[in-house]
């Protein structure tokens, strides 16, 4: 579902004769099959950020070659990126990233004018999710108007709603007090068995990398495996 090969990733940092060469990814090898949970973790600044942004297409990769479903991304336009990323992958952050100029309705429903669905198929799909994370009686209320437990089940729905076969998630709940995580968490595993939904998932904690079938860990620029759960399948 998910392979990198032999990435390679620099940031430069300045011009000319002040320029800095900062290496951060270093022969980076990996594959994720579909229907799995994979956890990343890492210390601060190991570059568990700089592999998300590369397999979301927003940077590309000094060396190497990503596949996503087969698909070579590396050597897609950006138009072409912005079109796959729609149709192939959902992001859920930290900061959840909602619209506050929009209601929760118009936050999950913006994916589906992005991705040209009809007026009545927007509405359905948008109401299907909001009731799936059990906010249909907040469907009119702004972000401001909602706890942050609440914003983040937008911010799923949101992902969810053009039904992505992959999610990628930087430190999901970060934002979020125990309760609301351990419901994320149970969230994550129902869609994953009921829907296939392969996730790749970011964490400091070490509770959100226990539900990864597998948890891999970036150190010195280097991903290794760190862990399979067993008891997750
Ligand atoms: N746009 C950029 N330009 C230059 N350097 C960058 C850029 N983005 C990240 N870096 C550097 O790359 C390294 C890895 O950063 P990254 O954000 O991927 O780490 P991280 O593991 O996600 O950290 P954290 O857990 O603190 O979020 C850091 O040394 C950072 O300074």
């Amino acid at each position: 579902m998910i392979q990198m090969k032999q990435i390679n990733h620099q940031f430069i940092i300045g011009k000319k004769k002040r320029k800095t060469i900062v290496p951060v990814l270093e022969n980076v090898n990996f594959q994720i099959k579909q229907g799995e949970i994979v956890t990343i973790v890492g210390k601060s600044g190991s570059g568990k950020s700089t592999l998300l942004n590369l397999l979301s297409g927003y940077i590309r990769p000094t060396n190497g070659e990503i596949f996503i479903k087969d698909q070579n991304v590396t050597k897609l336009s950006e138009g072409d990126w912005a079109d796959f990323r729609i149709q192939n992958l959902g992001f859920i952050f930290q900061s959840f990233q909602l619209i506050p100029s929009m209601t929760a309705y118009q936050n999950i429903e913006l994916p589906l004018i992005l991705k040209g669905a009809s007026n009545i198929a927007r509405k359905q799909q948008a109401l299907d999710m909001l009731e799936m994370v059990g906010l249909s009686d907040h469907a009119d209320y702004y972000p401001n108007e909602l706890s942050g437990g609440q914003q983040q089940r937008v911010s799923i729905a949101r992902a969810l709603v053009v039904k992505p076969p992959i999610i990628l998630a930087d430190e999901p709940t970060g934002s979020l007090d125990s309760e609301n995580e351990q419901e994320l968490l149970n969230f994550i595993q129902k869609l994953n068995r009921d829907l296939n939904i392969t996730f790749l998932i970011i964490t400091h904690d070490d509770q959100v990398a226990a539900i990864g079938h597998r948890t891999l860990l970036i150190k010195d620029g280097k991903l290794q495996e760190e862990k399979v759960h067993e008891v997750h399948r």
